[in-house]
């Protein structure tokens, strides 16, 4: 079974319940031993899953319990600790009345991490179009959890989003924002700070001892000296000056066009970009099935499967389990690296 050494179950969400969340959480469990899977407890609706399963032909047990029964039980059923979504789900049909439940369990599996009781929050994915028709005030997980985390810590919380496969990790300085805003909110601060989180959580949660961090342009060719757009020169590089006085091995600005191919890939350990695209094109071409989200700069781990709610998928049967599977992996890695919740020691 698990990793016998875990001494903290990993909190999953159910994300939207009409999507490929209880499919793959469902998949991954039957696979459990196979994979030496991290235990998890899915925060969610026990009727979903139930519905889900018969709907994929798995006859799955599941057990009802809190979070110091879920290692436990883990080996013999699927830990679920129950949010009710409040309607019957029809799987690949969204439904707004189902929001509240699928931001219940995101708060519940960060309150878990808090209180040292489940050591990551694994999401599953949610539509942001649902949530935010539910009155959801964030753009997405990322903010939503800073918001959580700020409160838990009092102090202000950067979140950081980095995508992370076995062929490259990537972490857009602004994320879902319009493309015609991305210029407009690039400041130096906001390229330092993300740097400087970046670079940290690489040396803490990641063990590179000297994160090496290529900088992407905005603008083709970063710029062309200014011919092509002013920011490379103006914004990003002061900032990467700024940095590397710092002894943060960061450099660039560099044409976002070329950074990506194999040999460039190995002269660092991420690839800072200046947009959501610009970073999650290359991960999810590379390695969709493999890549990891990862919010970095939190008091606690969270991880999440780099795909969406697809919901053609949900019911089918064809849904792959692969990218919650190393969802599951890396967050009890980095839990291990950082094994006591921040916001105890704030
Ligand atoms: N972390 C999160 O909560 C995320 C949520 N989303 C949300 O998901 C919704 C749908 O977004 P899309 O852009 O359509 O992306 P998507 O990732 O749901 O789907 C893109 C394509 O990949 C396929 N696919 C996705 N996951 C798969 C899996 N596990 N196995 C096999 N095929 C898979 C889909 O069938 C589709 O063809 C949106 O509402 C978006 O906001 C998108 C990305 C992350
Ligand atoms: N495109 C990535 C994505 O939508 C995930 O965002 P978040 O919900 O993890 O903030």
């Amino acid at each position: 079974m698990s990793d016998s050494s875990q001494r903290l179950p990993l909190a999953l969400t159910q994300g939207d319940p009409a999507g490929i969340g209880p499919d793959i959480a469902l998949i991954a469990w039957t696979k459990r031993k196979a994979l030496n899977l991290p235990a998890f407890l899915y925060l969610g609706d026990p009727a979903v899953l139930k519905s889900r399963a018969r709907l994929l032909g798995l006859d799955i047990p599941l057990i009802e319990t809190d979070a110091s029964g879920a290692i436990a039980a883990f080996g013999n059923a699927l830990p679920v600790l129950p949010i009710p979504v409040g309607i019957d789900v029809v799987a690949g049909e969204p439904h707004v009345a189902t929001a509240r439940s699928t931001i219940s369990a995101i708060e519940t599996g960060v309150d878990l991490c808090l209180k040292g009781e489940a050591g990551a929050v694994v999401t599953n994915p949610v539509a942001k179009a649902i949530l935010y028709e539910g009155g959801f005030g964030f753009p997405g997980h990322t903010e939503f959890l800073a918001s959580l985390a700020e409160k838990a810590v009092g102090r202000p919380v950067i979140p950081v989003m980095m995508l992370a496969g076995s062929h490259l990790r990537a972490v857009p300085v602004t994320i879902h924002i319009p493309l015609k805003s991305v210029a407009p909110l690039l400041s130096e601060d906001l390229i330092i700070r993300t740097c400087r989180i970046a670079h940290a959580d690489l040396r803490d949660k990641f063990g590179i001892a000297e994160p090496r961090l290529a900088v992407s342009g905005l603008n083709p060719h970063a710029g062309e000296s200014g011919a092509m757009g002013n920011e490379d020169e103006d914004i990003i590089a002061p900032a990467l000056t700024m940095l590397r006085a710092e002894g943060i091995d960061a450099f660039g600005p560099l044409p976002a066009d070329t950074m990506f191919h194999e040999e460039a890939r190995r002269r660092y350990d991420v690839a800072i970009c200046m947009y959501h695209d610009q970073a999650l094109i290359p991960v999810k071409t590379l390695d969709f099935d493999g890549s990891v989200n990862v919010t970095l700069g939190l008091p606690f781990v969270r991880t999440s499967p780099d795909h969406g709610t697809a919901f053609g998928l949900a019911g089918q049967g064809i849904a792959r389990e692969n990218s919650l599977v190393a969802a599951l992996r890396m967050a009890l890695d980095m839990s291990n690296a950082s094994p006591t919740p921040r916001a105890e020691t704030a």
